[in-house]
């Protein structure tokens, strides 16, 4: 293991922050923490590499306890922060150079680190560019690269996407691929439910405090208990197809709205095709057809009775 956390507590004041979790990470695993925002992501992470001090838990890194070898073992962490940290004042490259000189690169390994990290986050040709300048997306792209440079063995990325053009999305998600198929270990938090099914090979999902369910994505979804949505348009609403429907094995629920239905079927019973074939049985022509399998949004609904996105749009 790369990192194991046992136990962990945070409070801050009355609020438990972090409450009661354990987790590890194996080397090679893009380890995400999904949650709502105040869900305790970024104060599991601060305290895990040593930023705010654990009230309990036992924190093994490398190997290691954090709180004997902390500067040892930081030497080998990239931190990507939440909060944009890089000098405005400064070019792309002398941002990058200053992180590299605070892990003892110089001369000309340096200098290849630098322009190493910027050609990957897609910032070689504005290397020469005041930071000031930067648009949101190039700024968060800057601190990936300023974590990076110096090749850290576990690597962590606290919302690396929030707030940015969708250009410099698709390049930090395509960049954490690129780290992922290279074996890099990596902590990615997010509240977007996307971009950790897309990156994560194992996720805990965070909520309160608390861990309240851990697994490949595929695991976490046998938590749900529906399966398909399947939306169908038709030229005409018959209300006998919609009994007939609502009748079927494994439909759950069917809904009309206008001259769209909504089916929802019981997972594992592939309830498509017998869908499909009622509706032409009933004489009716269907206009178009979405079907949709459950995501990491509906295991946060089945597990809170709440949606990632709810929380999100109230905080
Ligand atoms: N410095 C602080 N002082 C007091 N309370 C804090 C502090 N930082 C966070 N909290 C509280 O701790 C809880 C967890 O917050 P935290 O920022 O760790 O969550 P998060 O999941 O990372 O959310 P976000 O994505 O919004 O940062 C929240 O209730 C938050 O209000």
């Amino acid at each position: 293991m790369i990192l194991e956390v046992k136990n962990l507590i945070k409070r801050y004041g009355d609020t438990l922050a972090v409450d009661n979790i354990s987790f590890s990470i194996k080397e090679g695993e893009i380890f995400g923490l999904l949650g709502p925002n105040g869900a305790g992501k970024t104060t599991a992470i601060d305290t895990v590499i040593g930023i705010r001090d654990a009230d309990k838990g036992e924190i093994n890194i490398f190997g290691k306890d954090m709180k004997k070898h902390a500067s040892e073992i930081k030497k080998y962490i990239g931190i990507v922060p939440q909060d944009i940290a890089i000098y405005p004042d400064l070019t792309a490259y002398e941002n990058v150079e200053f992180f590299g000189r605070l892990y003892d690169l110089k001369g000309s390994l340096l200098k290849a680190r630098v322009e190493e990290v910027l050609e990957f986050t897609g910032l070689l040709d504005q290397k020469k560019q005041f930071v000031r300048n930067f648009s949101g997306g190039m700024k968060r792209r800057l601190n990936i690269a300023c974590a990076l440079v110096h090749r850290p063995k576990l690597i962590i990325m606290d919302e690396p996407t929030v707030g940015i053009d969708p250009q410099s999305r698709n390049h930090i998600i395509e960049s954490v691929k690129k780290m992922r198929n290279e074996g890099s270990t990596i902590i990615y938090t997010s509240h977007y439910m996307e971009e950790v099914e897309q990156l994560c090979s194992y996720i805990a999902i965070m909520d309160h405090g608390k861990i309240i369910a851990r697994g490949s994505k595929e695991e976490l979804k046998d938590f749900v208990t529906v399966e398909e949505k399947t939306v169908i348009t038709l030229d005409g609403i018959n209300y006998t197809l919609v009994d007939r429907i609502k009748t079927m094995d494994n439909v759950v629920d069917c809904s009309v709205e206008g001259n769209v239905i909504t089916v929802i079927s019981k997972k594992g019973t592939n309830n498509l095709n017998n869908i499909i074939q009622c509706i032409i049985d009933s004489g009716n022509q269907i206009v178009s057809l979405i079907s949709e399998k459950p995501d990491l949004e509906t295991v946060f609904l089945t597990l809170t009775g709440r949606t990632l996105r709810d929380e999100v749009t109230t905080a």
